[in-house]
């Protein structure tokens, strides 16, 4: 058993930033570990224009300390009314995929659309100019039950939008289910997947250990053990439709410790030791690599990085709270140890 793991330099292909303090706070966690990372428009307001993104990308880079090496790739919130011509002037710009939020979905979502085929013309614009489609996929229907949300998802929004836009690349974001992996495991080469630690080191039992554990819950939640299974099953197929996106999303710990707590966990701090004991959990942490450092690129149609990480088999204990500007962040595992650490 090896005691040294280099990897690829790896990407981040979801992540939260957010912005302000809150960006210079969280932005050095991310950048000494992964080269890029797609960063998500769920900014309040929500970046829906193409200048918005890059006067967003602007203030990412400004934020980044002295002597990081960090390429933020910038996105889009689709709207209802995103217009088709804006997708050129996105591309121009750099721009390399829009984001669905189903309205009402998750955190910063109520500027999210309300239905689908009312974005199909942006949607075909996005095909021909050759922009990714990042989706949360969750129904929104108050009598779906939130464990159920991504599966019903699959049938009434993925498959009818897969047979509409067949060449268009779409990312099932964070997916938890066996029935997401399912329906991305038989899809053609235009589907793929991003999986985040929590779903693959967790299930539901975690948010009701001992009582509730507001910094295990996200969206879309986690979810039963079987699920759990199979996400990991994907991860380390080799099947170069899964790869890493930790959705690493910070709320203010106020904000989680509160009687109506955000969704989303802190995992930045400590990413790819979370994805490392993961994948060493099932005897699999030879196929993380690629996982972490091949899939996306070739997805995105990006370059591999070239250099490389190295994790040491070196227990240490996570923070369990960091600055969130004035505020404090807590992260997922906060004040417990890890096996491995980036080094
Ligand atoms: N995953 C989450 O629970 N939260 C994300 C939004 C998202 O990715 O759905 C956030 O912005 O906080
Ligand atoms: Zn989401
Ligand atoms: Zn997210």
């Amino acid at each position: 058993m090896s005691d040294i793991l280099t990897l690829t330099r790896p990407d981040d292909w979801h992540l939260h930033l957010r912005d302000d303090v809150a960006l210079a706070s969280v932005l050095p966690y991310t950048a000494r570990q992964f080269a890029r990372a797609i960063v998500m428009p769920n900014l309040r307001p929500p970046v829906t224009t193409a200048a918005q993104a890059v006067a967003y990308r602007e203030r990412i880079l400004a934020a980044l300390p002295e002597g990081l090496d960090f390429e933020p790739l910038m996105t889009m919130y689709l709207t209802d009314n995103t217009p088709p011509d804006e997708i050129k002037r996105a591309k121009d710009a750099g721009v390399v995929a829009l984001k669905l939020y189903p309205a009402g979905a998750t955190t910063n979502s109520d500027a999210g659309v309300t239905d689908i085929r009312k974005t199909y013309a942006t949607l075909e614009a996005m095909q021909r100019e050759g922009l990714l489609f990042l989706v949360h996929g969750e129904v929104t229907d108050a009598d779906i039950d939130v464990f159920d949300r991504e599966a019903v998802f699959v049938d009434r929004v993925m498959t009818p939008l897969r047979a509409a836009m067949p060449e268009l690349k779409v990312v099932f974001e964070h997916i938890t289910t066996k029935e997401a992996a399912q329906y991305v495991t038989d899809s053609d080469r235009f589907t793929a997947a991003t999986i985040t630690p929590q779903h693959l080191l967790y299930n539901r039992n975690a948010i009701f250990t001992g009582g509730l554990r507001p910094h295990y819950y996200c969206l879309p939640v986690l979810k039963r053990e079987e699920h759990r299974q199979a996400l990991l099953k994907a991860a380390a197929s080799g099947s170069a439709k899964f790869f890493l996106g930790t959705d690493s999303a910070p709320h203010a710990a106020q904000l989680k410790e509160n009687s109506v707590c955000g969704a989303g966990c802190f995992t930045a701090i400590s990413a790819l030791e979370l994805y490392a004991e993961a994948f060493e959990g099932i005897g699999a942490l030879d196929k993380l690599d690629a996982f972490a450092g091949h899939h996306g690129p070739d997805f995105y149609g990006l370059p591999r990085n070239t250099g490389t990480v190295t994790l040491k088999r070196e227990p240490w204990t996570l923070p369990s709270a960091v600055p969130f500007g004035e505020a404090q962040l807590k992260p997922l595992r906060g004040g417990e140890t890890l096996n491995w650490k980036l080094i």
